[in-house]
């Protein structure tokens, strides 16, 4: 079944044009990785699947619900479609714990101890069980981003974006949340898609590729195609010949 389906969607920002007739279709449980050069439109792809940013024209069906059309309610959408931020995008006057168990209390109603409990496993799980009371400002960027990744999966989502979630970080502290990163897409079942500049993350996580450049899908192919085949694309060829020696 799709989780996430664009079907001939166009988007603008004032006259410009930043998503040039999006077909692309992503199932539930894949992990799809969204890559390109910078200003190519893979944010503003990733922010029209959970109606952060409306489309102009054309369907976007996430999780059953047409984005496409102006009625339709985005917290619905929201409730199982996460977010993970380049700027982590934390509550920055509660506690680690706190930011996690916020959206389970007010949206999901979840039992107290039980959120606690969920909460707590999930920071064991992103190494940082022992920052539970600290406050955002005294953690590390790696840090925070663990802890949004946490935010994220508390809700229980069917489908997590993420859109460059290392790029506002040190170097040393990429690894760290990647390896969360891998670790969830490796474990659940869960749908990812995840915008980044990370290709060796990509090529180790990713099930598939989509490359996008001046706001037009270009390629979408196997991970294993795309980088270890040749790209019928040229565009998306020059790109990988540039970054080649990177990965
Ligand atoms: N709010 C906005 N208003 C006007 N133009 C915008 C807005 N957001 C993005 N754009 C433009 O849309 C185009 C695509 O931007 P987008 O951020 O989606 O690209 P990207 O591929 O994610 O780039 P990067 O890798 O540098 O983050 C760019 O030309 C950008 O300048």
């Amino acid at each position: 079944m799709a989780m996430i389906e664009f079907k001939n969607v166009q988007k603008y920002y004032g006259d410009f044009h930043a998503l040039k007739d999006i077909n692309l279709k992503i199932d539930a449980g894949e992990t799809v990785v969204l890559i390109g050069p910078s200003g190519s439109g893979k944010s503003s792809l990733i922010r029209t699947v959970n109606g952060l940013d409306p489309i102009r024209s054309g369907q976007l069906i996430v999780n059953g619900f047409d984005l496409g059309d102006k009625k339709t309610d985005v917290n619905k959408i929201r409730k199982d479609v996460g977010m993970v931020f380049q700027h982590f995008n934390l509550y920055n006057n509660k506690d680690v714990l706190e930011n996690i168990m916020l959206a389970p209390r007010v949206v999901l109603k979840r039992p107290e101890e039980e959120n606690k409990k969920l909460a707590m496993d999930l920071l064991e799980q992103v190494g940082l069980a022992d920052k539970a009371h600290n406050m955002p400002a005294q953690l590390s960027g790696g840090q925070k981003q663990r802890v949004a990744i946490a935010r994220s999966l508390a809700m229980k989502p069917k489908c997590l974006l993420f859109d460059e979630p290392t790029s506002a970080l040190d170097p040393e502290m990429i690894d760290d949340v990647l390896d969360v990163m891998k670790e969830i897409a490796h474990r659940s079942d869960m749908t990812m898609l995840v915008v980044t500049h990370e290709m060796g993350f990509a090529k180790a996580v990713g099930d598939r590729v989509i490359f996008m450049a001046d706001g037009r899908i270009l390629e979408d192919d196997s991970t294993e195609n795309f980088f270890d085949g040749e790209p019928s694309n040229e565009r998306a060829r020059q790109f990988l010949s540039k970054i080649n020696g990177h990965i």
